[in-house]
């Protein structure tokens, strides 16, 4: 220790360093003053300033700021970054993680390929094999693109007004490097997000919160698919067939200038299956739904607003539009389709914008599905060629569905009573709801059986009754 004191220089012997150091260095300027001419020391002093400056510009960072929000509507490359960090962060070396799960069976898990044909099982608790990474805030996670060494930070910030918090990501990268990153890293990602969003592990279903102008959204877990669905084998066909071209058709949509949208109006009476028929679409398409009441709508522009800013991928549902708002008769009341919003509800033409004109494209494979218990209470502009792509009629049970409910609700396909059932269903209207609801009394199949024999048995007896009053009320006519 002492040694090592003995060898640092004395304070004396620095300044008399500093003083020749000092001396040689004005005489070094003097001689090059003197031999060197102006202008060759102007450059070459510029050039010395603009290598350090650029040098130092180029290894400064630069952040790209990707915010939540792109003025009103989403920002999907907000949604994108979301999507694609948290395949980033499993081998992560941080002090945080967001870890959760949800109350799903992995083999309830619906794909767009898996779960076609699956029936679905009850929810369990099974964390473990849930488990899933989330992006922690304000905590930087590296990533690599193309051996450039990226940062992203997801940011957050409090607010006084609604939504009362501001969501960004930063993207830092050296600044030499951002032409590269806007180019092809910005493009590698989207894509990588793409592919992860394509696979949503969760349905949600939305209903819009009026109070604070969003879409709220819960769990989808209707196990609704077109297995459980008892419907005609061509209708089940035509459907199928119908979305899987639909969702391979975005060049061929393209390619036709179309937007990459589809209409479906489900009519029918109540009970024969319309909402089973959504969820059932959903779970096949791995959709989202966003559940539109129409009468909680004030004015065009806010249903506009509305629709702007639900996902790619998903359905719009608009149940019972025949009461849902003056969408359906404004057109008989004001004598032409083409009126303006009114402070009361929506025009019929402002709706028809979404399902056609120009604000149908403001985003992609989408499906639009309206459903009614009352077609011919529909305004005919609404049911023109083109306007819906497809009307589905689900109808009472035919003899085919009946069978099958019985099938799926009783696992049987032979009973005595069967045959005699079969004939009323031939008979009397009745709806796939009324024979579930007979065929959950009992797991007996002759309990139930019977009890489904002597609904529609007195249905036939109030239709028969019913005949006999509208021809005396006839003959009476005919009389007076
Ligand atoms: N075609 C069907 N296949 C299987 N189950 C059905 C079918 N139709 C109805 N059901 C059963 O009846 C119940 C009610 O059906 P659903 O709500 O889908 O009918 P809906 O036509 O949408 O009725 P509403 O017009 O009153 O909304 C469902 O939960 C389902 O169990």
């Amino acid at each position: 220790m002492a040694s090592l004191y003995n060898q640092v220089p004395s304070v004396s012997a620095v300044f008399s360093l500093y003083a020749s150091f000092s001396a040689i260095m004005m005489l070094f300027r003097t001689v090059i003053n003197e031999i060197v001419p102006k202008g060759i020391r102007d450059y070459i002093t510029v050039r010395f300033v603009d290598f350090f400056s650029s040098y130092f510009q180029f290894e400064s960072s630069f952040t790209f700021v990707i915010e939540q929000k792109w003025g009103s509507v989403d920002n999907q490359t907000f949604r994108a970054a979301e999507a694609y960090l948290p395949t980033c962060l499993a081998g992560l070396s941080t002090e945080k993680l967001v870890v959760g799960c949800n109350l799903k069976n992995p083999s309830d898990q619906i794909s767009s390929n898996s779960n076609r044909g699956s029936s679905g099982s009850a929810p369990t608790w099974n964390p473990a094999g849930q488990l899933k990474l989330g992006v922690p805030v304000d905590t930087k996670i590296i990533d690599e693109f193309e051996g450039i060494h990226l940062e992203w930070t997801l940011h957050s910030t409090v607010m006084e007004t609604y939504p009362y918090e501001k969501r960004y990501f930063h993207l830092t990268c050296k600044k030499k490097f951002r032409e590269k990153i806007m180019t092809d890293c910005f493009t590698h990602f989207v894509k990588s997000a793409q592919k992860r969003m394509s696979h949503r592990e969760n349905l949600n279903i939305y209903t819009y919160n009026q109070q604070h102008s969003y879409w709220e959204p819960a769990i989808f877990e209707h196990h609704a698919t077109f297995e459980t669905l008892a419907i005609e084998p061509k209708l089940k066909t035509t459907m199928i067939d119908d979305l899987d071209a639909f969702s391979k058709g975005k060049d061929f949509f393209k390619s036709v200038g179309r937007a990459w949208k589809r209409g479906y109006l489900l009519y029918g009476p109540p009970g024969t299956g319309k909402s089973s028929m959504v969820a059932a679409i959903a779970n096949y398409m791995n959709y989202h739904i966003y559940d539109l009441q129409l009468q909680s709508v004030s004015n065009d522009g806010q249903l506009r607003k509305i629709l702007t800013t639900t996902q790619n991928r998903s359905i719009i549902l608009i149940e019972d539009i025949d009461c849902g708002s003056d969408a359906s008769s404004i057109r008989k009341t004001k004598g032409k389709e083409q009126v303006s919003s009114t402070s009361e509800g929506i025009s019929l033409s402002g709706l028809l914008n979404f399902v056609d004109g120009l604000w149908s494209c403001c985003a992609e494979e989408r499906i639009i599905i309206f459903t009614t218990n009352h077609k011919e209470k529909l305004d005919p502009a609404l049911l023109r060629p083109g306007r819906m792509d497809i009307h589905i009629l689900m109808d009472y049970c035919t003899t085919f569905v009946f069978k099958k409910l019985v099938a799926m609700y009783l696992k049987i396909d032979d009973h005595a009573l069967i045959d005699p059932i079969e004939e009323l269903v031939l008979e009397v209207s009745v709806t796939p709801a009324e024979v579930t609801q007979q065929l959950m009394v009992s797991k007996n199949a002759d309990v139930a059986l019977k009890g489904l024999l002597e609904l529609l048995e007195t249905k036939k007896m109030r239709k028969e009754d019913d005949a006999k009053v509208e021809d005396e009320g006839e003959i009476e006519e005919a009389e007076t």
